[in-house]
């Protein structure tokens, strides 16, 4: 396997910069930028300083106390979609715990999550995480027009690419390892999602990504820094352009509890792929209509973990 690297090989675009409008230079740059990222690496750094620190203090003691519930409480349903709920108390990754929140962006997907959890209510852990939440979604969709811009796919298809949008954000708590213990958070994998916005909340690393040359790099947490990576699906949607982030979690050095989050993007309606990605030099690699969560089916059915040969055999034409 490569060896490591640092974040800052990463390219970053800052989102906080004022001149980044549509139309603008700064704009295009930023879409190429973009665009060469995901095609390269799956993925980039968004600079976006929205998160203060007090809704950032108060995210976290959201998550200790959600964390702190009893088991039986955090195991219990939230949503009906598949890998939407609780996992935890899996042999081979015992510092890992995570549970979703469905549709998190709207305070009706919080307060749901939130009463079920607390039924006697908690609304200062509903409004923080969803006003956190819409943060984490504004990176998701100007990202993402920034791809159809960098690709030159209509901003109409964009605008309704992002309606389709199911969100859900994963709260995810790693505990540091005892002595002897495995340090790995979580395997190599990439995510079944369309995109997914990581953010490494409480400064505690971890996280690493492959980049193009095979080097695991480890990405730093910073309060103003989001991951945005590509999942199988936009690896489809753009017949093979983009390429899906590879990510693991190591708890190397950690001594303290690491807590991350992630927005997740699953596309509700038939997603069809545009026509601008196939001609004569790119043939047609993959279905160009799909449904996404027909593939999370196929995925909980057939557990097929390399990402190219599952996406070959689920989507391959
Ligand atoms: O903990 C992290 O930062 C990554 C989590 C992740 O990769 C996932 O939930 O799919
Ligand atoms: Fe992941």
């Amino acid at each position: 396997m490569g060896s490591q690297t640092e974040t800052h090989d990463l390219p970053i675009v800052d989102l906080t910069d004022e001149t980044l409008k549509p139309g603008t230079e700064a704009w295009v740059s930023a879409c190429k930028v973009v665009r060469t990222a995901l095609e390269d690496h799956g993925c980039f750094i968004a600079r976006y300083n929205k998160i203060g620190e007090e809704l950032c203090d108060s995210v976290v003691s959201a998550l200790e106390q959600l964390f702190g519930l009893p088991l039986e409480t955090k195991k219990q349903e939230t949503s009906e979609k598949l890998f939407h709920n609780y996992y935890g108390q899996i042999p081979s990754l015992p510092l890992y715990e995570s549970l979703g929140i469905d549709d998190p962006l709207n305070i009706k997907g919080c307060q749901k999550f939130t009463n079920i959890m607390w039924p006697q209510g908690n609304d200062r852990f509903c409004e923080s995480v969803n006003e956190y939440a819409k943060v984490l979604g504004e990176v998701d969709k100007v990202t993402k027009k920034m791809v159809f811009e960098s690709y030159g796919v209509d901003s109409e298809r964009c605008n309704s690419f992002i309606e389709s949008g199911n969100y859900l954000l994963r709260c995810l708590k790693y505990r540091p390892p005892e002595k002897n213990e495995t340090h790995l958070g979580m395997q190599s994998h990439t995510d079944l999602t369309m995109q997914s916005v990581l953010h490494q909340l409480n400064g505690v690393a971890g996280l690493e990504i492959k980049i193009k040359n095979g080097n695991w790099l480890l990405v730093h947490p910073s309060p103003s820094f989001f991951l945005v990576m590509a999942g199988d699906a936009f690896k489809v949607w753009s017949n093979g352009r983009i390429r899906p982030c590879e990510h693991r979690v190591i708890m190397n050095n950690a001594k303290e509890i690491r807590y991350s989050m992630g927005l997740f993007t699953f596309n509700g309606d038939i997603v069809q792929m545009p026509e601008e990605f196939v001609d004569d030099k790119n043939p047609l690699r993959y279905k160009p209509l799909f449904d996404h969560f027909d593939y999370l089916r196929f995925f909980d059915k057939e557990k097929i973990i390399d990402s190219d040969l599952r996406v070959k055999a689920y989507f391959g034409v």
